[in-house]
């Protein structure tokens, strides 16, 4: 691939105002519906149990003090402690959270660990602020949402635009805060501080074991399939590499700013030596394809593994693909995922397709708790046989209902939310 064979676009993707709250709740009816659950068990999950919002105070580096939004929120603790990342993004807004604290409850609930879900996130731009503003930020949300975090409560972990550095400075805050070392309050930790090797990798890992299952039932081989992948970031990139590496041929990837398209198949290693820390390499490139040009070109499989709602009403019927592997967290609206129905294109979803990386946190987690820790090939294993199952367990309920995955998927994430619910006497049904 040559630069000037490569087109590129800079612009921000083109997303649907969110809906995620209000998509979650009628998908979770529609689940608990045919469930025949008792209406108590959709009102009781239809929300986050408990909901934090808190202003964190931050000094910048020019002297002055910025004050930040920041939410937990921790949809429903009756498995276990709540678990799930923790995001930094400008468009962060209370109803995604709780959305894609839910998504976790269920994801969890899919993989059959013994968690609930929670997700945090504060609004703010990580690409606009310096290293130190950053680590006062990370600090000041866990001091903000201390009281109601920890090992045996709810154990955050890196989502868009958080890493491994900024778990390892909530760590230290949490440490100090509490006054002991404990390395299983947080996961996607770096190594040296009690993470597990393969957590870095485990989301596109898991993404990978989900497609090839695909292409299994397909009968299709991954060899030559094109591919392309919104988001270059730590899902996107090693997905990106992965793919390659089996002879797959990535023909588009994309940022932020706009999207790389190559027909005949992008040079991976070159674009991953090429982007920033932020996941950003289109603004390399001159020639423009914005990520929704990229969305609608041809090809076997698309990969959402960037932000929310991209694929809606106004684009579905243009996507030219056979399989959707939601990557991301709510990439597909409920009206798109209508029209894709109709137009036999298969969408596996995101609370299964990207449950990898909270298969591997609960692997960090359960590491530290014994404080004995494992190799890469035993993390591996473990994740391909946990997702591997949980893939067929949707599948077959996607075939016994008569549903697609989608919905199978919350069938299957359901039903241990209200049968801990109820156990614990919560629920009477
Ligand atoms: N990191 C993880 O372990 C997990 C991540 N996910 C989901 O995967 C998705 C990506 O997460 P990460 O790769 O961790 O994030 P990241 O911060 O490492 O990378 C995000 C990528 O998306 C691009 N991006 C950001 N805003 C965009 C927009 N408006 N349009 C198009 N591209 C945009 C960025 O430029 C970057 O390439 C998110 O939806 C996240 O919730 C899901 C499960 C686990
Ligand atoms: O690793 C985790 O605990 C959670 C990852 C996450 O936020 C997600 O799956 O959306």
């Amino acid at each position: 691939m040559s630069i000037e064979s490569v087109e590129v676009k800079r612009n921000v993707a083109g997303k649907e105002k969110d809906n995620s709250l209000i998509e979650f709740q009628e998908t979770l009816r529609e689940a608990a519906n045919i469930l025949n659950y008792p209406v108590q068990v959709f009102e009781f999950l239809k929300k986050p149990m408990r909901f934090l919002e808190v202003s964190i105070p931050v000094r910048m580096d020019n002297g002055k003090t910025e004050i930040f939004q920041g939410y937990r929120a921790q949809h429903n603790d009756a498995p276990g402690p709540t678990k799930g990342g923790i995001r930094f993004h400008p468009d962060v807004t209370p109803e995604e959270v709780k959305a894609l604290a839910g998504w976790m409850s269920l994801k969890c609930g899919i993989t059959g660990l013994p968690y609930g879900g929670a997700k945090g996130g504060i609004i703010c731009d990580p690409r606009h602020m310096s290293l130190d503003e950053l680590e006062r930020l990370s600090r000041g949300y866990v001091r903000a949402v201390s009281q109601i975090v920890g090992p045996t409560k709810d154990i955050p972990a890196p989502d868009m635009y958080t890493n491994s550095q900024i778990m390892a400075w909530m760590l230290d805050e949490y440490d100090h805060i509490r006054e002991f070392d404990s390395p299983g309050f947080i996961t996607g930790k770096p190594i040296a501080l009690g993470g597990s090797l393969g957590r870095e990798t485990a989301t596109s890992k898991g993404v990978l074991y989900t497609l090839q299952m695909v292409c299994e039932l397909k009968k299709m081989q991954l060899k030559d399939t094109r591919v392309i992948i919104q988001g270059f970031g730590n899902v996107g990139s090693y997905l990106a590499k992965y793919l390659y590496d089996l002879g797959a041929k990535v023909i588009g990837i994309s940022d932020v700013l706009g999207g790389v398209y190559d027909e005949n198949g992008l040079d991976i290693p070159y674009l991953l030596e090429s982007r920033d820390s932020f996941g950003i390499v289109s603004n390399r490139f001159n020639s423009p394809i914005t990520n929704q040009e990229l969305l609608e070109k041809e090809c076997d499989i698309l990969i959402p593994a960037a932000i929310s709602g991209v694929i809606n009403k106004n684009n579905a019927s243009h996507i030219k693909c056979e399989i959707i592997i939601e990557a991301a967290n709510g990439p597909t609206t409920k009206e798109a995922l209508k029209i894709l129905d109709q137009r036999e294109i298969l969408v596996v979803p995101d609370i299964l397709a990207n449950s990898g990386g909270v298969i591997v946190s609960y692997f960090e987690w359960c590491q530290n708790n014994q404080g004995y820790y494992w190799t890469d090939e035993t993390v591996d294993l473990r994740l391909k046989e946990k997702i591997t199952a949980s893939f067929l367990n949707v599948y077959n309920t996607s075939k016994r209902y008569s549903v697609n995955m989608k919905i199978a998927a919350y069938i299957e994430g359901i039903q241990r939310l209200a049968e801990a619910s109820r156990l614990r006497g919560w629920l009477k049904y």
